[in-house]
C-alpha cells in the first residue's frame, strides 16, 4: 500500500471520528467526513465548502487525489458536489475540502463528522505539447458527439 503524508487539522479526526481508512480490503475510495461544529442545514440546491480535518501532500506528480461523492447520499438524498469532481494536485498542502451542493428538492442535514465524499488516489500522466500540422489519420478523425450512432 501506498504512504500518503497526511496532517490532522481537526484533533477530533482521529478521536472521536476514525481517520479516513478503506471501508474493505477492495475499496477504491477513503470516506471524507464534515468537520463541522454543529449540525449544518443544506437548503434545496444550496453549496457549501466544507472542511475534512484533513491535509494531504501526495507529492508526486504522477499521482493525484479525486473527491467523489459517496453513491448512497448522492443517489437517495441527492448530496454531490458542487463541482462535480474535485481534483487534488500533488503538490496541494491545504485542507482538503469537499464542496456539498444539495441539487434534491428538500433540505438535508449534515452531521459533524459525517461521511459526506470520498477520496480516491489516482496515477497521473503529465504531458507536453507536441505541436504538428497534421495528425497521421485515425479511425475516428474528428468525428464525435454521437457521431457513431445511438444503436
Ligand atoms: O474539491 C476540491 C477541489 C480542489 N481542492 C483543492 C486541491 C487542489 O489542488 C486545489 C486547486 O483545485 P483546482 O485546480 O481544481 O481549482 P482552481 O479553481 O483551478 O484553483 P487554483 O487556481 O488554485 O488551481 O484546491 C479541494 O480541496 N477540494
Ligand atoms: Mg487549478
Amino acid at each position: 500500500m501506498h504512504a500518503l503524508q497526511a496532517k490532522v487539522l481537526d484533533p477530533r479526526l482521529g478521536a472521536e471520528w476514525p481517520l479516513p481508512a478503506y471501508a474493505t480490503t477492495g475499496s477504491a475510495g477513503l470516506d471524507l467526513r464534515a468537520m463541522l461544529q454543529e449540525p449544518l442545514q443544506l437548503q434545496s440546491g444550496e453549496t457549501q465548502l466544507l472542511p475534512t480535518g484533513l491535509a494531504i501532500h501526495i507529492a508526486d506528480p504522477g499521482l493525484a487525489a479525486m473527491i467523489l461523492p459517496r453513491s448512497g447520499m448522492g443517489h437517495k438524498h441527492g448530496i454531490v458536489l458542487g463541482n462535480l469532481v474535485g481534483l487534488i494536485d500533488s503538490d496541494y498542502q491545504g485542507q482538503l475540502m469537499v464542496s456539498c451542493w444539495n441539487r434534491s428538492a428538500s433540505a438535508f442535514t449534515i452531521n459533524p463528522g459525517e461521511r459526506i465524499a470520498q477520496l480516491v488516489l489516482v496515477p497521473v500522466l503529465q504531458a507536453r505539447f507536441e505541436i504538428v500540422e497534421e495528425f497521421d489519420d485515425s479511425q475516428r478523425g474528428s468525428g464525435g458527439f454521437g457521431h457513431t450512432g445511438s444503436h
